[in-house]
């Protein structure tokens, strides 16, 4: 039974190296340094200003010629004058404020983006020049999510986490300092409470939210059990499977009872915790500096103490939240770490350093070719592979599932480097050519046509980008695409892809052939698709082919085998060797392996 697929959880290890990497991403903060100082600048200011505010306010509230003992006495006795200027300075301060978070968030974003946009882009290109083994060790959907994940990860810590985490520090240990300054001994009452309290309240709120996740989790299970029962509801009736489903999705809703009532007593407890402790000590910090406002001659004035408290409470919401931002910073380093490691792995450029652009003019030489793909290194996939191709030849792979073929075509595109013997064009050793060169001068048309978003124009010149609007045209003709193409309401300018309208198989074919012609390769890989085409599509595709295959080179990995009784050369492949080789007749004529794969798909034809 499927499982509900939960979000993997990637969990951080931090390592000294984890932090070596991470300092890279400062490198892409270099170039904007002055705009992130000014930003930094700002603030400062805007934090020193957060700090004096409550210091401003508690004297405003507690400004007295007299020693009251309740808030309406103080405010009956506020010295008026005294009042409008606290009252001026804190909306002058505000209005800095103001302007000051406008500049940090202002700088802080810009600088983001710009660093962001660069690491995006360097990201992006070194993917694309990575060699194709790194992309059997890498999932597509790891590889995006580095680009999306961990960059807004980054795009989060640097625009915001950065600049709240210092701000909380500053309110923490400047309002330690001031308040030590104020009055020591209420200091001392204060740290040995409020800020165990809220640390407790922390990771107390962290537990109960693991509980209510293994809730979340256990909801999702047995939803998933609801949802696969309605979608297959035949087959449970078949096989009279209802009690059986009714049982398990018992158990599951049980345990989701049993873990929300766990959580609850939980939350019950915090809430308990939180009213009792967080409240309590507040009374009680009240109450010792009330204490110490009485008397003739009072360790404590009145305004004193109002900014006590005021800077107390926000000094504990800091507090509070240091360690979520703490742990956005850490989440930022993993990040960003993944992220170095991809900039710091080894490009195509470096591994395969053939800088030679000799003339291909089709002729490829495969002498004793062995291969194992890297991940696998133990598994031989081609055992010893020669064969010679002439300019402008056909050859066709055909043999057994897994017996190498796709693998023999990966290798004349120079996907990899073989293990022992060795691949020629002309007479030039592919080690030793370029291989962006020698990729352009070979186009593939594949199993599976992988369409862009964008329209159909775009997508044929994807072949060619720098082809003009005719020669596209000129090309959908040449591959019997034009008349589908313009039978669509926005004819070329049709949008495909998964935005657009979804082409047939065999559509997407002749867009694949259309491409093909576009690049104009001396080397053409056919890798033709397992499903079978209706007669009338097959047709046009077999035509366009016909057309494109024309006086070039031509590999072509054979599943239906009708379509190469006119290669020069056939390669019979079984795990990874030559079973046998020859044309068409010549094979038929021994009845070997050739000649059973003939009859078995004449037969099942
Ligand atoms: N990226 C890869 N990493 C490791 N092993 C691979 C990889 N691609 C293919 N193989 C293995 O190499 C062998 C040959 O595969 P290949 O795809 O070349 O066969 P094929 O003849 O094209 O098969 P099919 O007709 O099924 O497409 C298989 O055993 C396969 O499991």
């Amino acid at each position: 039974m499927l499982r509900p697929k939960q979000a993997k959880k990637e969990k951080i290890h931090l390592t000294k190296d984890s932090y070596k990497k991470a300092r890279k991403l400062f490198h892409y903060l270099k170039p904007y340094r002055f705009e992130y100082g000014i930003g930094w600048i700002f603030l400062v200011l805007s934090t020193s200003v957060g700090l004096i505010f409550p210091i401003l306010l508690g004297q405003l509230l507690g400004l007295s010629s007299g020693s009251q003992t309740s808030m309406a006495e103080a405010v009956k006795a506020i010295d008026l004058s005294n009042i409008t200027t606290v009252a001026v300075a804190l909306f002058v301060l505000f209005g800095g404020q103001a302007i000051f978070s406008y500049f940090r968030v202002v700088l802080f974003t810009n600088v983001t983006e710009k660093a962001l946009r660069d690491l995006r882009y360097d990201v992006f290109q070194k993917m694309l020049h990575l060699p194709m083994d790194f992309f059997n060790k890498n999932t597509v959907g790891e590889l995006t999510s580095r680009l999306s994940a961990d960059i807004t990860q980054i795009q989060e810590t640097l625009r915001t986490t950065v600049a709240e985490f210092f701000r909380q520090i500053v309110m923490v240990v400047g309002g330690i300092a001031y308040l030590t300054f104020v009055s020591w001994k209420l200091s001392l009452i204060m740290l040995a409470t409020v800020p165990v309290i809220m640390i407790v309240a922390v990771f107390f709120g962290r537990f109960i939210k693991r509980l209510s996740k293994e809730a979340q989790d256990q909801t999702a299970t047995s939803n998933a059990i609801a949802e696969e029962s309605l979608t297959g509801i035949g087959n449970i009736k078949a096989f009279t499977n209802e009690n059986y489903l009714l049982k398990k999705f018992k158990s599951s809703i049980e345990k989701i009872r049993r873990l929300n009532i766990k959580s609850g007593l939980w939350r019950g407890l915090f809430i308990s915790f939180m009213v009792f402790c967080m409240f309590g000590s507040i009374v009680f910090i009240v109450w010792q500096g009330l204490l110490m406002t009485q008397g003739p001659n009072p360790e404590l004035s009145d305004g004193d103490l109002f900014s006590f408290l005021m800077v107390t409470l926000l000094m504990a919401a800091s507090i509070g939240s240091l360690p979520d931002f703490y742990s956005g910073i850490q989440k930022t380093i993993g990040g960003t770490e993944k992220l170095m490691d991809i900039i710091n792995e080894t490009s195509e450029s470096d591994l395969f350093k053939g800088t030679n652009t000799p003339e291909i003019d089709g002729s490829i030489r495969f002498e004793h070719v062995r291969f194992a793909y890297p991940q696998r290194a133990e598994v031989e996939v081609l055992k010893g592979i020669s064969f010679t191709l002439n300019r402008n030849e056909t050859l066709a792979l055909v043999g057994t599932s897994g017996g190498g073929k796709t693998t023999i075509s990966s290798l004349v595109l120079n996907y990899y480097k073989v293990n022992q013997g060795a691949i020629y064009f002309g007479d030039a050793n592919a080690d030793s050519i370029d291989i962006k060169y020698l990729r352009k001068h070979i186009a593939i048309v594949p199993q599976d046509v992988l369409l862009f978003a964008g329209n159909i124009l775009e997508n044929i010149a994807f072949g060619n980008p720098e082809a003009s609007e005719d020669e596209v045209i000129n090309a959908a003709k040449q591959a019997n695409a034009f008349e589908f193409i313009m039978s669509f309401p926005d004819g070329f300018k049709t949008q495909v892809g998964d935005r657009g309208i979804q082409l047939s198989g065999g559509q997407k074919q002749r867009i694949a052939i259309a491409r093909a012609i576009l690049k104009n390769p001396t080397i053409l890989i056919l890798d033709e698709a397992t499903s079978a085409l209706d007669a009338e599509s097959e047709r046009v595709v077999q035509d366009a082919l016909e057309k494109l295959m024309h006086g070039r080179t031509c590999i072509v990995i054979a599943h239906r085998l009708s379509t190469i009784r006119n290669a020069d050369k056939i390669l019979v492949l079984q795990h990874g060797q030559i079973v046998e080789s020859g044309n068409h007749a010549d094979l038929m004529a021994t009845s070997g392996a050739y000649s059973d794969l003939v009859k078995i798909q004449v037969n099942l034809g």
